[in-house]
């Protein structure tokens, strides 16, 4: 088990003091999610803790770590690498801090994008990353709040709305994982429903 204050000693050299606050909100958002759920807490906590530890790392960098990982980097990340901090804080946990739980590095891998069928320790971490408190109030932040707790596939794909809704209104390029993402848990929390899974033929 890695010392929780080896990281927190590592992330106050790396991230602002600001980013710290939200990495331990994510952490305190996931734990509570993690046991209200009946999973496993201490691995959404790690998760959790350490999700954003590539999130200051230059683009360049990070194009590096995922070349030389082997990665596909879709066109969207090519312009803004910003959006592989995910699997690279992925890497800096296992090659820095030794994680070698799948789990918990999938978690990481999958924070900012989701992934289509990604397991519930990933939907945790990625509701935890939109959804922790200093995301701030609203009545559709709330409602995705409430969603977190009672069904977590369903709150995935209505987090991904709320995430496409912002960045179609703000003229942004939409990494299509988002999409994908969207649509297989809309799926899963639809199956029966053929409006919603085959779209409207008229
Ligand atoms: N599906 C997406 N397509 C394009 N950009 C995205 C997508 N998801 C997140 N981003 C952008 O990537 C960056 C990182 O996202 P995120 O990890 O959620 O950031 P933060 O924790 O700073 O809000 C943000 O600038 C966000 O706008």
């Amino acid at each position: 088990m890695v010392e929780r204050e080896r990281v927190l000693s590592w992330l106050a050299e790396n991230v602002p003091d600001a980013r710290l606050k939200h990495i331990l909100r994510v952490e305190q958002t996931a734990v509570e999610l993690a046991q209200h759920h009946g999973l496993d807490v201490e691995r959404a906590a790690q998760a959790g803790l350490m999700h954003d530890l590539a999130k200051y790392f230059k683009p360049q960098r990070l194009l590096e770590m995922a070349e030389a990982e082997g990665l596909e980097i879709d066109p969207v990340e090519a312009a803004h690498p910003h959006l592989l901090h995910a699997p690279a804080s992925a890497i800096v946990a296992r090659d820095e801090f030794g994680i070698e739980d799948e789990e918990v590095l999938q978690a990481i891998c999958d924070h900012t994008l989701g992934r289509p069928g990604m397991g519930l320790l990933s939907c945790v971490v990625f509701l935890a990353d939109s959804l922790e408190p200093g995301r701030g109030e609203n009545p559709e932040l709330e409602a995705l709040r409430q969603s977190s707790l009672q069904d977590l596939h369903q709150a995935v794909y209505l987090t991904c709305d709320y995430s496409l809704k912002y960045f179609l209104n703000t003229h942004r390029l939409i990494h299509p994982r988002t999409v994908l993402t969207r649509n297989w848990f809309l799926k899963r929390s639809h199956p029966t429903n053929s409006v919603i899974t085959q779209g409207i033929e008229n």
